[in-house]
């Protein structure tokens, strides 16, 4: 392989059509932020549009604005814009609550649908959160339920006829390896089983086609790779097909036919809207309606081009500059230009020292994370990173190496938040 020198990355930003939306980010001068697939940087219109929306909307208008801002209706409208970055219709996507609530109300609702059968089907790789999500909804089903958890590459041949919700989150958080929605989903239903995908770590990084590949239900957040801001609100898809027959069970107000009735029998409301429970956070949808709107003026295929591009150049780097370190790659090294995805947009390496050599390089600039038990995980956000940034957090890398800092004292003791 030819070898990668600064002006091969140099002539890559040059030639690179995404150049310019790194402007409209706010970053930290001197910082090489990888760690957008747990925390996406600040778009520059967010703070313009949250001023905006609280002295124009809130401080003009007070409580007029729920009609006259659209306050009320934001969950299903930013809903129906996100829907196109994720192959979802219209009337399909609601961004309400968090992950975490989200799967909760739709594996409520999936587990209702299969009223005879039992398993939770999901992979020991999973993100924790979903886990303990299904374990608590267990509890308070009954008895009678079970959360069955096989490897990763064992999900296909583990569905049987017991399988009421196949659970999954698209992108493995640690490795950054996607299962193939497309051929999971499809071997779900010829056993007669729903589907439901945790996307956190897929939407806004690929392309996502919920409904090309026949998904049934799927929930994400908006603060990784779409930028949202700390804690801003996920979302939600219901296929139109299930919409009638879903239900979930947080049955707040807002998921009423009528709220303003306020009739004391809960009545579900049509579609999508019945997954809403509460008074929408204004604030973050409307962080999230400005970050949204930003990725939406990118072309989805233009991201990940560039995404793998980057993913690749780093795995070519770390080889080709630290390859007496003892890195070794735990994402897959082919990332797939077209469906199926195999790597998601970020690239982990093991190492026994993992931890120090991540703290060492965010001491140096360079912000990825630690998973333990050894993982160093990079995030690629082609919308703000640029070629020659991954060839300053490697030359950062091979600095950090050198003179040893990884192996400092104050990194003996790990951080409890990461
Ligand atoms: C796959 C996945 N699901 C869910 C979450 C978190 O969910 P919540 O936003 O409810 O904290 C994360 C990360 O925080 C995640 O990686
Ligand atoms: N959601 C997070 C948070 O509130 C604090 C710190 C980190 C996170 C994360 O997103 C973790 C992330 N889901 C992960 O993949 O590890």
């Amino acid at each position: 392989m030819t070898r990668v020198t600064l002006d091969t990355v140099r002539a890559l930003d040059s030639d690179d059509p995404l150049a310019g939306f790194r402007e409209r980010f706010v970053l930290p001068d001197g910082v090489i932020y990888l760690d957008g697939n747990s925390l996406g940087a600040l778009p520059k219109a967010v703070p313009e549009r949250v001023s905006a929306m609280l002295h124009e909307e809130w401080g003009r208008h007070l409580i007029g604005g729920w009609l006259k801002d659209g306050w009320m209706e934001k969950p299903l409208v930013l809903g129906d814009r996100l829907a196109r970055l994720v192959g979802a219709a219209a009337g399909e996507v609601a961004v309400v609550d968090t992950t975490s609530i989200n799967v909760f109300k739709l594996l409520s609702a999936a587990l209702a649908m299969r009223p005879e059968r039992t398993v939770i089907l999901s992979n020991a790789e999973n993100f924790p959160t979903d886990l303990y999500m299904a374990q608590g909804l267990i509890r308070q089903l009954g008895a009678g339920h079970e959360l069955r958890l096989v490897p990763e590459t064992e999900i296909e041949d583990a569905i049987d006829d017991t399988v009421a919700v196949v659970m999954l989150t698209e992108t493995n958080f640690k490795t950054g390896a996607v299962f193939d929605m497309g051929a999971v989903t499809r071997a779900a239903h010829a056993a007669g089983a729903l589907t439901l995908w945790d996307l956190a770590h897929s939407a806004g990084a690929f392309p996502v086609d919920l409904n090309g590949t026949a998904a049934d239900f799927a929930v994400g957040c908006s603060y990784k790779y779409l930028n949202a801001g700390p804690g801003g609100p996920a979302w939600m898809f219901v296929a139109r097909r299930h919409q009638e027959a879903a239900h979930q069970p947080l049955t707040g107000w807002l998921g009423h036919d009528r709220p303003f009735n306020f009739d004391l029998e809960y009545r579900p409301a049509d579609g999508i809207r019945r997954h809403v429970c509460s008074s929408p956070g204004v604030l973050g949808l409307v962080a999230f309606e400005a970050a949204l709107d930003l990725m939406l003026e990118a072309d989805m295929t233009a991201i990940r081009a560039k995404s793998v591009a980057l993913g690749d150049l780093f795995i070519q780097l770390v080889e080709q500059e630290c390859d007496d370190a003892g890195f070794r790659l735990i994402s897959p090294r082919a990332a797939g230009l077209t469906p199926p995805w195999i790597r998601g947009s970020q690239v982990s390496f093991a190492h026994p020292d993992g931890y120090g050599i991540v703290q060492a390089l965010i001491a140096r600039g360079v912000v990825g994370d630690f998973r333990d038990p050894d993982v160093m995980r990079f995030g690629f956000a082609p919308l703000y990173q640029r070629y020659e940034d991954v060839w300053h957090a490697i030359a950062r890398l091979r600095a950090v190496l050198d003179g040893g800092e990884h192996l400092a004292e104050v990194y003996r003791e790990r951080a409890s938040v990461t």
